[in-house]
């Protein structure tokens, strides 16, 4: 918009503001249109809102009486309508002034809900591809009216002028395009042909396209010769869900898991969820297919569903979702907002039948989608209800399901990281006791959930330091035989600030297990640092911090028979040598990332105990 260069005028005096069409057209194109595509859109979109308006007129006309016909034939493109058309004054009004739009005029706002238009710009997405908008006119509500001709140029000038009726013998509309050399991509007969396909497949109105090749006036190609797979009648409900799935497989490139069907009436919305045969990564939303009133509005519509459902792709037509103006984003109202949640519980209906009729259904549904299943538990109440006791766990019965485990153990153990568990899952279950890996996003959360549902089921938190703490002690002369081996192992394991002790636990084929959380790694970690900053800024807020530093420990099982041979070694090399093996093989054992030092720990005592074999053999 430019204001005009003029001397200034006395105060209070009126002006008007000045619009630069190229500047206007320039934001269109760079920040409202994804592509320069969509003028066919706006095109298509003008003429299925003038056809609602004329079947307003003419209620009583056959479904088949007013059409829309598009014309490509690499020179020009026209998309002509039956629609309700527009007199010399209309186009004054409306094609002329930037901003106005006879969809939103106040003795029909009660009709805005029929249009799927009403900004009054979107005509202007013509500029994208072409210099020049040629309308030819002529309207059914003034029957007699002459013909109008409407010329409307990128610099922002237009001619109008009468013609005589015969110009345009029925009612409607023509708008005619001669495409600039550059969009020349947007504008050749394939793809106004494709890209009548992609936005008007589901038009309610006869739609055709014609790229003069067998001469004009011929009928044309049908656009949209099918209705939408959801509108039609089939002979049984296997072959209308078999349609259904096709159709999703068709627009979105996979073979749904399975087809729900959606069905909202009060917002005239109707269209199908596809079920999504692999998992996605948690949260990446996919975008939905929206269209309005049949015209496909958008592709990337993310908003029709809560954040949860992302184990779906949707394709929906729906009669009053208020596109914004770009059209490629719906208005967050409250009729959007009912939407959503209807859609959601739709969802939510589909798992219940399928958690109480069709396991099989569940199972390959849960196989793909446990992960988004459980995110979804974690927050709404009836999901976990009815799917915590299918979702598979990481548990020391190898993968189950809560509820079969929880048939086994009453009580259920469940550790707070992967790490833990695998510390304790030999031993744990060795002494018959049932673990849970927690460790795995929601996973804790939801297991300690399960008494809500199953109340027969006891669920407790299990760390490495309690299941320790419950690891029979030995008798006072093994204690005493040991500790002479007890002490090298400690020193040599002092590095580690780890402590080493011995005991006797199952499984006895376990020589040592290493008990070591990672928030004492951590606050050990810290303490060195705060050692190594003494008297510096760092290491008095280091040293502020400063708590027990919880050690790490090694216990050795007494009911090993390599611990039992080692903790008589009377020659201190080897004692330290195997005290270190034991460490890093437990080290190992934890599937935890190795320390350097660890590593090099491993790799020095498995060469000296290589070099001490060797030794004794020779
Ligand atoms: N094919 C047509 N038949 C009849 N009237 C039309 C046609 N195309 C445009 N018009 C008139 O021109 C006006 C402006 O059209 P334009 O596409 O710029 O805006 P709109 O459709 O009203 O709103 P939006 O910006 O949301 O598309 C319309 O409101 C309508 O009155």
């Amino acid at each position: 918009m430019t204001l005009p260069d003029t001397p200034p005028r006395p105060a209070g005096t009126d002006r008007t503001f000045q619009v630069d069409l190229r500047g206007l057209v320039d934001l269109l194109s760079h920040h409202l249109y994804s592509s320069p595509r969509v003028y066919l859109r706006e095109l298509l979109q003008n003429a299925v809102d003038a056809l609602t308006a004329r079947r307003g007129l003419e209620p009583a006309a056959p479904a088949d009486a007013f059409g829309i016909r598009l014309y490509a034939d690499g020179r020009v493109v026209r998309v002509e309508d039956d629609g309700v058309g527009l007199t010399e004054s209309d186009v004054h009004t409306f094609l002329a002034t930037i901003g106005r739009s006879s969809k939103r005029a106040d003795q029909i706002a009660e009709q805005r809900a029929d249009f799927i238009g009403q900004f009054g710009i979107g005509l202007l997405s013509c500029f994208l591809v072409a210099d020049e908008i040629h309308v030819l006119s002529r309207s059914a509500r003034t029957p007699d009216a002459p013909t109008v001709e409407w010329r409307g140029r990128g610099d922002g000038s237009y001619s109008v002028r009468t013609l005589p009726s015969s110009a345009r013998p029925r009612p409607g509309t023509t708008v005619t395009l001669t495409p600039r050399a550059d969009a020349g991509e947007w504008t050749r007969p394939a793809q106004v042909h494709e890209l009548a396909r992609h936005f008007g497949s589901l038009l309610r109105h006869p739609v055709t396209f014609d790229d003069g090749a067998g001469g004009t006036g011929g009928p044309g190609a049908p656009v949209n010769p099918e209705p939408a797979p959801w509108t039609r009648t089939y002979p049984t409900p296997g072959a209308r869900s078999r349609a259904l799935a096709a159709y999703g497989g068709e627009i979105f490139g996979f073979t749904p898991l399975d087809t729900i069907e959606l069905d909202l009436p009060a917002v005239g919305l109707k269209g199908i969820a596809c079920v999504l045969p692999e998992a996605v990564p948690a949260g990446r939303r996919h975008g939905h297919r929206v269209h309005v009133k049949g015209m496909l509005l958008s592709e990337q519509a993310e908003e029709i569903l809560p954040e949860w459902a992302f184990f779906v792709r949707c394709v929906v037509d729906a009669e009053s979702l208020r596109p914004t103006a770009s059209r490629e984003s719906l208005y967050e109202d409250d009729t959007l907002a009912a939407v959503r949640d209807a859609l959601a519980e739709r969802l939510r209906a589909w798992i219940a039948r399928a958690a109480a009729s069709d396991p099989d259904l569940l199972a390959r549904f849960l196989q793909a989608h446990h992960l988004a299943v459980k995110s979804l538990a974690v927050h709404d109440d009836e999901i976990l209800r009815m799917l915590l006791p299918w979702l598979p766990f990481e548990t020391t019965d190898g993968h189950s399901t809560l509820d079969e485990f929880a048939r086994t153990h009453r009580t259920v153990l469940v550790t707070s990281s992967v790490e833990e568990f695998r510390q304790v899952a030999a031993i744990a279950s060795a002494a018959g006791l049932g673990v849970v890996n927690g460790g795995y996003t929601y996973d804790r959360e939801l297991v300690h959930r399960l008494p809500e549902i199953r109340p027969e089921v006891t669920v407790a938190d299990l760390d490495p330091a309690t299941l320790t703490a419950h690891l029979d002690p030995v008798d006072r002369e093994t204690e005493l035989a040991a500790a002479a081996y007890l002490a090298v192992a400690r020193d040599a394991l002092a590095v580690f600030d780890c402590d080493v002790a011995l005991r006797t636990f199952h499984p006895a084929s376990a020589p040592a297990l290493l008990v070591d959380s990672r928030e004492a790694r951590h606050e050990r970690t810290r303490s060195q640092l705060a050692r190594e900053q003494d008297g510096g800024l760092w290491g008095d807020i280091l040293g502020a911090l400063r708590q027990e530093a919880p050690r790490a420990q090694l216990i050795l099982n007494q009911l090993n028979p390599l611990v039992r041979t080692a903790v008589t070694i009377d020659e201190p090399e080897l004692a330290r040598t195997s005290a270190e093996a034991l460490y890093g093989q437990a080290a190992m054992l934890s599937r935890r990332p190795l320390r350097p030092a660890e590593s090099s720990l491993i790799n020095r005592s498995f060469l000296d105990l290589l070099a001490h074999a060797l030794r004794k053999d020779s």
